[in-house]
């Protein structure tokens, strides 16, 4: 046994991936506090930057490197639920971990662990480096939820939000607005100066919404010339304040292209979530109450109180 674990550990230090060796028995299940990093291979302490004299110990219990103790002990704990997984399926097993290494640098790996056949109890846990990937994907995940020409939220973006958000409203028992808004006769500006000149609108219109919401309102682009506005705030009273300080703002901004200069309005609808409510049937509402105002004629704010 002993020779077997030697030959295992120096074939470890050979293998260009940075590996860990647990030993996890009957006893460190018992006893949390006995579970064990015997072996950290060399690319381990290249990469991630830890020797095994760092790493927690059963002796040492929970504790390790005093100021790194922390992310230590979650890679630890982490480590202590692949063993208990391995344990009951004999698989392997696949997470990804977010590491704080030893040059203080926080990095994403992707964690394999298995069983070691060869020692009874011992498990090997591989680390593979995958930040790069993962913040490529973040960004790529981020730019499709863009709007890139005004640089908002897209349809898909806000279609998310509004679930997560119509989740939040059914458990925690505290809504939210949803409003659209369309600017008036927009087509009349694309026919009359240009599409370059409509683009321009779009975005001097979106820059002057922005403003007057908080951080954590969610505007995104619907389609066109219609947005959608996402409010924490279930007083329809106080969201009509706050859109319309935006409405009021298009309204007042004089919109410049070449020699000309012209004015724009927009339509809202205002609804509240109602308990019960989809993300579907609270866009229905919102997208009536905005139709309405257009009935009328447009440059208005109509909040639906059908409810
Ligand atoms: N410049 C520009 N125009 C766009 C864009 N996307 C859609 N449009 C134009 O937006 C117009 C449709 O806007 P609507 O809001 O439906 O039309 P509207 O004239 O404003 O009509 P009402 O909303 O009823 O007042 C069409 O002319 C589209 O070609 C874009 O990205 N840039």
């Amino acid at each position: 046994m002993e020779g077997d674990l030697e030959n295992f550990l120096h074939i470890l230090d050979c293998l260009p991936v940075a590996a860990m060796v647990m030993m996890f028995n009957e006893d460190s299940l018992r006893e949390p506090g006995r579970q064990s990093i015997v072996y950290v291979n060399q690319k381990y302490h290249q990469l991630i930057g830890y020797p095994l004299e760092l790493m927690p110990s059963h002796q040492d219990g929970m504790v390790v490197a005093p100021s790194e103790a922390q992310p230590q002990e979650k890679l630890l704990l982490f480590c202590r639920s692949i063993g208990q997984q391995l344990r009951e399926t004999q698989d392997s097993v696949q997470a990804r971990l977010q590491v704080r290494c030893g040059d203080g640098d926080e990095r994403d790996f992707q964690v394999t662990g298995v069983s070691c056949t060869v020692i009874q109890d011992h498990y090997l846990i591989t680390f593979q480096e995958v930040t790069r990937f993962t913040a490529e994907i973040e960004q790529l995940k981020q730019q499709s939820e863009i709007d890139q020409l005004t640089g908002v939220f897209n349809q898909h973006h806000l279609l998310r939000r509004l679930t997560a958000e119509v989740e939040r409203a059914q458990s925690s028992g505290t809504g939210f607005t949803l409003m659209m808004f369309d600017l008036d006769f927009f087509k009349d500006v694309n026919d009359h100066y240009g599409h370059n000149c409509g683009d321009q609108v779009l975005i001097t219109t979106v820059d002057i919404i922005r403003t007057a919401l908080s951080g954590v309102d969610c505007l995104a682009r619907w389609n066109g010339a219609d947005f959608v506005v996402l409010m924490r705030e279930d007083n329809p009273g106080i969201a009509r304040q706050v859109i319309q300080k935006a409405w009021q703002g298009v309204r007042a901004h004089t919109f410049c292209w070449q020699d000309s200069t012209f004015a724009m309005t927009t339509t809202v609808g205002l609804t509240t979530y109602r308990r019960g409510d989809t993300p579907e049937s609270i866009l229905d509402r919102a997208d009536l109450a905005l139709k309405r105002g257009k009935r009328v004629g447009g440059d208005f704010i109509f909040v639906d109180d059908s409810g």
